[in-house]
């Protein structure tokens, strides 16, 4: 599903932030991306999202080198990937089903089959009751739920989380990351970057440690 060739990312200056990545994500896997602040994470999840594109090397997602999609080809590739960031991003003036409505608004797809697809992806995450609320009525982690939901509405192949359970307490953060296993398990490849250890440890799936732009280590789960 992904595979990163001789990657390198330098943002100027004669900093790498990302230097000699080789790897590949197969598709249907689930997949932590681990490291220090500042070991590269983010700058990798946003390389896969086109946000950003590799000084050296080649990505290629789906079998297609994404450096070499016409600008106007962005946008369809985006919406082949769900993301899930730590702040949720929701907007605060509008309803929990409009949040999530959002993207599908963006696209134009017609309101009926919004809101078939709205309320499957709400019932998914455990929030189809709170449809009317505003996120300020929501706890964190029931915001972060809403994040979800919006980042799988449009059944992405691909999810890529970015420290999504970093403002949580263990046992929300362990219930978001169930969440994330439920949609490995119906095949969607999953990418989650996260830096805490001890929650990565037991859930057991395959993990890529950064250091300091590099890639140090990739652990199948024993
Ligand atoms: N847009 C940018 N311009 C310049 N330097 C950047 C930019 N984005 C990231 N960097 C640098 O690249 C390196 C990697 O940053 P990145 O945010 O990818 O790390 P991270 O592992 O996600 O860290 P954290 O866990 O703190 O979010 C850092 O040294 C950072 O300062």
């Amino acid at each position: 599903m992904i595979a990163f060739e001789h990657v390198g990312k330098r943002y100027g200056g004669r900093y790498d932030a990302l230097a000699h990545l080789d790897f590949r994500v197969r598709r249907g896997e689930m997949v932590f991306l681990t490291g220090h602040s500042g070991a590269g994470k983010s700058s990798l999840l946003r390389l896969i999202m086109r946000l950003e594109r590799p000084s050296r090397g080649r990505i290629l997602v789906a079998g297609h080198d994404i450096d070499r999609l016409h600008h106007s080809q962005v946008p369809f590739y985006r919406r082949q990937i769900g993301v899930v960031f730590q702040d949720h991003q929701l907007l605060f003036d509008r309803s929990i089903y409009h949040n999530v409505a959002l993207p599908l608004e963006i696209q134009g797809v017609e309101p009926r089959e919004a809101a078939r697809r709205v309320r499957a992806a709400l019932d998914k995450v455990g929030l189809l009751h709170r449809e009317k609320a505003l996120p300020i009525e929501l706890s964190g982690g029931e915001q972060q739920r809403v994040g979800i939901a919006r980042a799988v509405v449009n059944k992405p192949a691909l999810l890529l989380a970015d420290e999504p359970t970093g403002n949580l307490d263990p046992q929300l953060s362990a219930d978001i990351m169930r969440l994330f296993e439920d949609f490995h398990r119906i095949g969607t490849t999953v990418m989650i970057a996260s830096h805490d250890l001890a929650l990565i440890a037991r859930l057991r799936h395959r993990m890529l440690r950064l250091h300091e732009g590099r890639l140090v280590a990739d652990e199948e789960a024993a």
